[in-house]
């Protein structure tokens, strides 16, 4: 059996009196990239953000069901919510660096964390930015201010940044919503580099990168996942009309 990641069993999500995800069920899979499609508003965003607990941090929010992460219910009161934000990074639509250098933005979680050994720093910042395919383009100018570098370069630095803190899971909220096609591709290519080493989750409005770029998709609707299959199978053998539909650009 292949390795499970997040067993989703019976979330619903609640925002004050509306429900923005309804009795979710659903085995993400280790190692393999997801993608979460489906028309504005439907709950993508809201479920990736339950996977590292970022609802925790909007007024009003009631969950029930489970997510066990690797056996544990993250949903837990128990559950240390930095100690899963480090296990579990994200990486948002818009790219967000500090406003500080390319060396700082990286160093900065792992300081945080008390690394405080130069060599250290320089190792993690060295090989984050290899792992995001960025090091040749900044190596000689770790101290420059990251605003100043390109769309594009900035997302491979906030991902870089995730990376920096050894996630097992990395989140992805339309990360190239904000970016050409060239830089599109560059952080499509590197998704498919970095499935090796970890689970990702993306949400996407693109069809041709979902189909891109993951191995699973979810189809999600009005707050419930209608269809979840290989991406494959979603994109050439829908079993429900719904999700044919969306992907024939019918709606949404
Ligand atoms: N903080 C919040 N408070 C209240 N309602 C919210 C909040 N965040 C999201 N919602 C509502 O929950 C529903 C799901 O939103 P969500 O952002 O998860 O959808 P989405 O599928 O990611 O949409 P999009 O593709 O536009 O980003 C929407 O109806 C939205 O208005």
């Amino acid at each position: 059996m292949e390795d499970i990641k997040f067993e989703v069993k019976h979330l619903n999500l609640y925002y004050g009196d509306f429900q923005a995800l309804k009795d979710l069920n659903i085995n993400i899979k280790a190692n393999r990239v997801t993608a979460l499609i489906g028309p504005s508003g439907c709950g993508k965003s809201t479920f990736l953000r339950t996977l590292n607990r970022m609802n925790d941090l909007v007024d009003g929010v009631k969950i029930t069901g489970e997510i066990n992460m690797d056996g544990k219910n993250i949903l837990s009161d128990k559950i240390n919510t930095i100690d899963l934000r480090t296990k579990v990074g994200m990486v948002f639509q818009k790219p967000n660096p500090f406003p500080m250098s390319i060396y700082d933005n990286i160093a900065y979680g792992p300081r945080c964390q008390g690394v405080k050994d130069k060599k250290i720093l320089d190792e993690i910042v060295e090989s984050s930015l290899k792992a995001a395919a960025l090091w040749d383009d900044v190596k000689d100018r770790l101290n420059k201010n990251a605003l100043g570098m390109s769309g594009g370069q900035q997302q491979r630095l906030c991902i870089a940044r995730a990376i920096a803190m050894k996630p097992e899971v990395i989140l992805m909220d339309e990360p190239t919503s904000a970016l050409d096609p060239i830089a599109t591709q560059k952080i499509e290519e590197l998704i498919d580099i970095l499935k090796k080493d970890y689970t990702i989750l993306i949400v996407t409005h693109s069809m041709q990168q979902a189909s891109r770029v993951s191995d699973d998709t979810a189809f999600f609707l009005l707050g419930e996942i209608v269809e979840f299959d290989s991406t494959l199978n979603i994109f050439s053998n829908p079993k429900n009309k719904k999700t044919e539909e969306y992907i024939t650009g019918r709606f949404g």
